[in-house]
């Protein structure tokens, strides 16, 4: 996919009004088409990638049982470990497919904002990470590229905001206590072939505003549905993070922004086996109470709003729990 938007973060916030502007236009036009895109000049530290990175494969190379200590207590709940065949994302889309094969970690914010009492939001999206006891310093490595990836998601805002003609920092109070969650993905080697329908993770969309991918390097399989209808393959970018809008920003966009269709596929048998594929996944989700209805920027006169307005929060939660339950 050569012509895979790549899209300059470092040249956006260096530049003036008038160019913003226009920088922020590119991102209008790549998010009506497809709302997927490589951010480079991310500024996020090398070393902070590497930390988390390296921490999460040790961790998936543990034996099963090992694993199995951080695992999430019982089915919905969204942190901390969930082994082979626990998840199967199409299931989001109504599409009842067999389990994806991939293993992940879970976790979610690293704090419950001060007062917060609802019994929901503090029992789904502030409910504890189960974090592993091994490696060593899983947990500190975990939490830098969190808070990297929290701020970035917030910086990326500001070019969406730019983007939809909106004041630069409109979105910054909806997003101030983010519920985001980061997922580290583990696609194991394939022994046994998939069952018919079976891939690494199943057709979807994301639930929430962004999400920050960084697939392993050099690595393949990630594909989206493109506005003519065809499977294309998302190249890594080296140096770059993918990103990609969630359901929440279509949402507020009142569909003028897609939240693309995409999957995991799976490999090619190969003769060596070294078919592994790691990522990150962090799940940009605005403050659980923060109402989500279409943005008057994003509605012609006339025109009436697609959907009834959503609260991030339970959204998510409803979402989350319909890939995991028995369908
Ligand atoms: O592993 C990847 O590259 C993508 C995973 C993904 O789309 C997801 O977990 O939502
Ligand atoms: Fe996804």
């Amino acid at each position: 996919m050569s012509d895979f938007p790549i899209f300059d973060l470092s040249r956006f916030e260096k530049a003036g009004h008038d160019e913003r502007v226009l920088l922020g236009a590119e991102v209008d036009d790549i998010c009506r088409q497809t709302g997927f895109l490589a951010i480079r000049g991310h500024g996020v530290p090398q070393e902070v990638i590497d930390g988390a990175w390296f921490k999460a494969r040790a961790f998936f190379d543990l034996p099963a049982d090992e694993k199995q200590k951080a695992r999430a207590p019982f089915a919905g709940y969204p942190y901390g470990y969930l082994g082979p065949e626990s998840e199967a994302l199409a299931k989001s889309k109504g599409q009842d497919t067999p389990p994806d094969l991939k293993e992940s970690f879970n976790g979610g914010p690293l704090a419950v904002p001060a007062g917060l009492d609802d019994r929901q939001a503090l029992d789904f999206c502030y409910a504890p990470t189960i974090w592993p006891t091994a490696p060593d310093g899983f947990r500190p490595a975990w939490e830098a590229y969190y808070r990297a990836m929290e701020d970035l998601a917030a910086r990326i805002m500001r070019v969406f905001a730019v983007a939809l003609k909106l004041d630069e920092d409109f979105f910054a109070p909806t997003i101030d206590k983010p519920i985001s969650a980061l997922r580290a993905l583990n696609y194991p080697q394939q022994p046994v072939p998939p069952k018919p329908g079976q891939l690494r993770a199943g057709a979807h969309t994301d639930y929430g505003s962004l999400t920050i991918l960084l697939p392993e390097a050099g690595s393949g399989g990630l594909e989206i549905f493109t506005p003519e209808g065809n499977w294309r393959a998302v190249p890594p970018v080296a140096g770059a993070f993918v990103i990609n809008i969630g359901d929440l920003m279509a949402l507020w966009t009142n569909d003028r922004w897609v939240s693309t269709l995409h999957r995991v596929v799976n490999p090619a048998p190969r003769a060596d086996g070294s078919t592994r594929r790691q990522s990150f996944a962090f799940f940009h989700q605005p403050n659980w109470h923060q109402e989500i209805a279409c943005l008057p920027s994003c509605l012609s006169p006339g025109e009436t709003p697609t959907y009834e307005p959503v609260r991030s929060g339970p959204y998510l939660m409803g979402k989350f729990q319909s890939t995991v339950k028995a369908a």
